[in-house]
This record gives structure tokens, C-alpha cells and sequence, in this order.
């Protein structure tokens, strides 16, 4: 396969960059060649509970008993209720290996009413539960701490219905987001949202921790699109809102509550979705550049330029592509012929259009290209011809989040910031982790291998992922609160879209008010009393 490379020649376009900013690593072929990569080391995961004393088991939860267990077997059936500890290993345990619960159950209903009964009965009986999706939450949200009941959703996978005039799709939570993304492009649409994760996550985990994804920039957030919900509330009780309605205006949006609940107001059993018309053409132009400044500088004239097509502005960093190029092993896009002359970059940027008119959309991407390399902002690039480059540019995107987990674990923060000062989070926080003596890419006896940035720079949302060794607390020490503080002080999020979960539970007063703070805890006691929803996480 090979990529058309934007002009090359010396009149429209830099020579390639090969000098690399002072921090730099070795080049990817080099950097490939170092033994210490392993893949989803098994060695480095972290004992949620032994780790944290401070978080203790609330003693005002039952013990699950033989009589809870005969209970949930008559609702869901036998084989709906798993007691195996093989078995249970799966959804005990985070895909970072790095927060690990001891739940002795997990639940596997078919329908909102089986939750519901579900729900009542843990409720009566002081049975703490976690909901569960495709349990690929970042921050530790949908794995148990202590012995929680899972209850998984993974049975309510039904499409419900859709409705082509106007673009509204009615769905069971638990369809995985790529099955919903497949469905909808049958009928000419797309689902609002898209991320890396798409083959496992599932839609109702998507909508109660407010994901983002790579689109947020063209289709807004969730708290736009998802236009109703059934949920059911811990006492059993089922909300149905599942409208079709664009305009509701009689007070209170209720619905609103569940989007990035994380799981602690309810299971969410249902959505109704606002599925904007499949885009006909679409267009991805992957980026060189020589400085952040200059990342900025293509972002605000993309949005100028390209304008209504703009559907992705994504930025990573030199080091993130290295990672990516080791685990996906694909020759790098702006490389010669045989992967020879590999460019060496600070900062990548993947652009993505997309429209109606292939032609109109093509020649606009086409000037805006040519106007950002004649006066240098973008030093060197490449755009797909076809559908499977346009994936294979987005692989480069989409494989840093599992690449950065190469080395054994990795803690990751996702922040929002404002644009300029964004990536200087990802300098201080290298510097520190020197500093104190935790980071060496070389030297394999430091717990920190990397610190990596990337992100939706279009959303103004940077993903920070220190790569580790192992998970060594006094790492943890060092990254916490110091990040958080950083985020605070330039009046950023703590989460700008990965949701709080385990991980940021005790920083939640970095980014909410004490009264913000009090108005949740307020709706949390209000509408889970006894507290039985995904203990110990988010508040
Ligand atoms: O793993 C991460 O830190 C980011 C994951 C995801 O939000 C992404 O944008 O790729
Ligand atoms: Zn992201």
C-alpha cells in the first residue's frame, strides 16, 4: 500500500524535519528494538483494597449467602448467575490489570424487569452491586472494590427500533458500540459517538460515564444526542423516558442525571439516540509538526477553513507515535518507500473531514493543506486515497490508549485544559518523575518507563499516560495530586471524559465547587439511600 505524500518538494514544503526537540527519544526503529516491551504483563496488577487502606468495606453491606444466591437464580436461571472464580476473573479485574475486586457474583439479567426485581431484593438486603458493561472503564468505575454484586448487561443487546425520518434509534444498553455503529450504517447513519474502544464497550456504559471519543467535536456531547432513557433506580423502581422528542421543555431534564452517573443513580437499561445521516465522504490527512505552537496554529485554521466538514482534529506526540508504531508494527504514513527515511516529529496530527461531496469536501481539504505547508505551519503529511489507508491512518490514533500499557501498566489522566497551556502538563510531569528519580525509558530498574500526550485537541481534552513497570505507590504519590493540582490551576478538568470512577474519588474537589459537591451527595442519598450503587467510586 502506498500513500499519496503531500508535496515534498523543496519550493512548497520543508525538508524533513530530522532534528527532534531536546527531550527526545530514540528514533522508532531504534526505540522498537529495546527488550523491555511486554505485552499485558501479568506481574504489575494492582490489589484495589490492599493497595488503599484507607478505603475499607462498608460494614453496613451484607455478605452474600446461599438463600441470596437460590433468590437470583430464580429470576435469571442458573446459568445466568456465575459463582465460578474463573469465571469471575473477567469481571473482577479491569483490562489495565490495575484494579481488581473480589465479587463472589455475577448477574446476567435478560430484561429491564429482571433488573428491576434484581435491584429490589439488593436493596432490601443491603447488597451492594456494581453495574457492569464491557467493563472498559479507565478510572476503576466498573469493577468492584470489595465483594459487590456485578450485575452485567451484557444480555440486554437488542436493537429496539429506528426510525430513518428522523434519525432516532431505540436501543437495550448492553449492544456493544461498534454492533450499534454497524446497524445504524444499514440505514444511512451513524451513531454519535466513536472510540477506540467501539468492539467492546456498550452504549448504556458509554452514556453513564458521558463518553467522549474521537467525534465530539462534530456531534457534541452525549448530553445533547441521547434524547431519552429507562433506567432503574436502586429500589427497583423503572424511570422510562424512552422519548423521541427533540424539544421537551417542561422543567427539570431528568434524564440529564444518568449521563455520566457512572453507575450510582442506577442501572441504565435503555436509550433513545439522536443518529445524525452517515457523512457520504470522508477524509483523514495525517500530520508532521515541528511544535505544539504549531499544532495550535493548523487547529485554529482547520476550524476556519474546513469549517461545517471538520468531523476530527486529533493530536499525539512523538513519543505516543513510537509507542504506536511498536505495537501495531505498521510502516510509518509519512515514511518512504520501504519504511526507509522515517520522519521524526514532536507532534502528529490527524485531521479528519467528512461531507456529502467527495469533490467539494476532497478540494477543500486539499487548499486548506496546501495553505498550512506553504507558510510552514505543517512540515510534512500524507492523505488516505481509500478506506482502508483512512483506517490504517487512525490505527496510528486509536492504538496509543492499549499501546501505552505496553510496558506492564500505566497510570493515565485525562484532562481538560485550555489550548495553550495543555501539552506543558505532559513536560512537567516527565520532569518531576526525573526528578525524583522514577523515570528512565533505558533503565529498566525504574518503575516509569514514559510519559506519553495525545488527544482530542479539538475538544481541548489531553490524554497523559505515564507508562509503567509496575504499579509502585510512591509513582502513584508522585503523579497525584500533583497532576490534579496543575489541572486546578489553570481551572481544567480532572475528567474530560473518562469519568471518575475509583481512581479520582478523592480528587473530586479539584474541579467541583463544595456546594456543586454537596448538591450531588444530596441527589446520591436521595435516590439511593442506602448507598448499594457502585460503592466507593465517583463521591
Ligand atoms: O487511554 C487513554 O488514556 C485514552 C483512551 C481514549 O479516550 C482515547 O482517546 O484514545
Ligand atoms: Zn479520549
Amino acid at each position: 500500500m502506498s500513500f499519496k505524500l503531500l508535496a515534498r518538494s523543496a519550493s512548497r514544503l520543508p525538508r524533513l524535519a530530522l532534528a527532534i526537540s531536546r527531550n527526545s527519544l530514540p528514533l522508532a526503529s531504534t526505540y522498537s528494538q529495546h527488550s523491555q516491551y511486554r505485552h499485558h504483563s501479568t506481574k504489575t496488577v494492582r490489589l484495589t483494597a490492599e493497595n488503599y487502606p484507607d478505603v475499607k468495606r462498608d460494614p453496613r453491606f451484607a455478605h452474600l449467602t446461599d438463600t441470596d444466591l437460590a433468590f437470583f437464580r430464580s429470576v435469571v436461571g442458573d446459568k445466568q448467575v456465575i459463582t465460578d472464580s474463573n469465571d469471575l476473573a473477567a469481571y473482577n479485574e479491569d483490562w489495565m490489570r490495575k484494579y481488581r475486586g473480589q465479587s463472589k457474583v455475577v448477574l446476567k439479567p435478560k430484561s429491564t424487569s429482571e433488573i428491576s426485581t434484581l435491584l429490589k431484593y439488593c436493596n432490601e438486603h443491603l447488597l451492594a452491586v456494581v453495574p457492569q458493561g464491557g467493563n472498559t472503564s479507565l478510572v476503576g468505575g466498573s469493577v468492584p472494590v470489595f465483594d459487590e454484586v456485578v450485575i452485567s448487561v451484557a444480555n440486554l443487546n437488542r436493537v429496539r427500533s429506528f426510525d430513518e425520518t428522523s434519525g432516532i434509534l431505540k436501543a437495550d444498553s448492553g449492544v456493544i458500540l461498534e454492533n450499534a455503529e454497524s446497524f445504524l450504517a444499514e440505514h444511512g447513519a451513524v451513531f454519535p459517538l466513536d472510540l477506540g474502544a467501539k468492539g467492546s464497550c456498550f452504549i448504556g456504559g458509554n452514556i453513564a460515564t458521558n463518553a467522549g471519543g474521537l467525534r465530539l467535536l462534530r456531534y457534541g456531547s452525549l448530553h445533547g444526542s441521547v434524547l431519552g432513557l429507562e433506567a432503574v433506580l436502586p429500589d427497583g423502581t423503572i424511570y422510562d423516558s424512552m422519548h423521541s422528542l427533540r424539544k421537551d421543555n417542561t422543567g427539570y431534564d431528568l434524564k440529564q442525571l444518568f449521563i455520566g452517573s457512572e453507575g450510582t443513580l442506577g442501572i441504565i437499561t435503555g436509550i433513545s439516540i439522536l443518529c445524525p445521516a452517515r457523512p457520504r465522504s470522508v477524509n483523514v490527512a495525517f500530520l508532521g509538526l515541528e511544535s505544539y505552537d504549531k499544532v495550535r496554529e493548523t487547529f485554529r485554521r482547520a476550524r476556519a477553513d474546513l469549517c461545517e466538514i471538520l468531523s476530527a482534529f486529533e493530536f499525539m506526540d512523538r513519543k505516543s507515535q513510537v509507542f504506536a508504531s511498536r505495537f501495531t508494527g505498521l510502516p510509518h504514513p509519512l515514511a518512504g518507500e520501504d519504511n526507509t527515511d522515517v520522519p521524526d516529529y514532536p507532534f502528529y496530527v490527524l485531521i479528519e473531514v467528512s461531507g456529502s461531496n467527495k469533490e467539494h469536501d476532497d478540494a477543500k481539504l486539499e487548499s486548506f493543506l496546501e495553505s498550512v505547508m506553504e507558510d510552514e505551519t505543517v512540515a510534512d503529511g500524507t492523505v488516505s486515497q481509500d478506506e482502508t489507508q483512512l483506517k490504517t491512518l487512525w490505527r496510528w490514533r486509536e492504538s496509543i490508549s492499549e499501546a501505552s500499557t505496553m510496558f506492564g501498566g500505566v497510570f493515565k489522566y485525562d484532562v481538560s485544559l485550555p489550548l495553550p497551556k495543555m501539552y506543558s502538563l505532559v513536560d512537567s510531569v516527565a520532569e518531576r518523575l526525573k526528578e525524583k528519580g522514577l523515570l528512565s525509558f533505558e533503565d529498566s530498574s525504574k518503575p516509569v518507563a514514559d510519559a506519553i500526550g495525545y488527544g482530542h485537541i479539538g475538544d481541548g481534552n489531553l490524554h497523559l499516560n505515564v507508562c509503567v513497570r509496575e504499579y509502585a505507590k510512591e509513582v502513584e504519590e508522585a503523579l497525584e495530586p500533583f497532576v490534579y493540582e496543575q489541572v486546578q490551576a489553570n481551572r481544567g478538568s480532572i475528567s474530560a471524559e473518562h469519568g471518575v470512577g475509583f481512581q479520582k474519588k478523592h480528587y473530586i474537589q479539584y474541579s467541583k465547587s463544595p456546594v456543586e459537591i454537596q448538591m450531588i451527595k444530596d441527589l446520591k442519598k436521595h435516590y439511593d439511600p442506602k448507598g448499594i450503587m457502585n460503592p466507593y467510586k465517583y463521591i
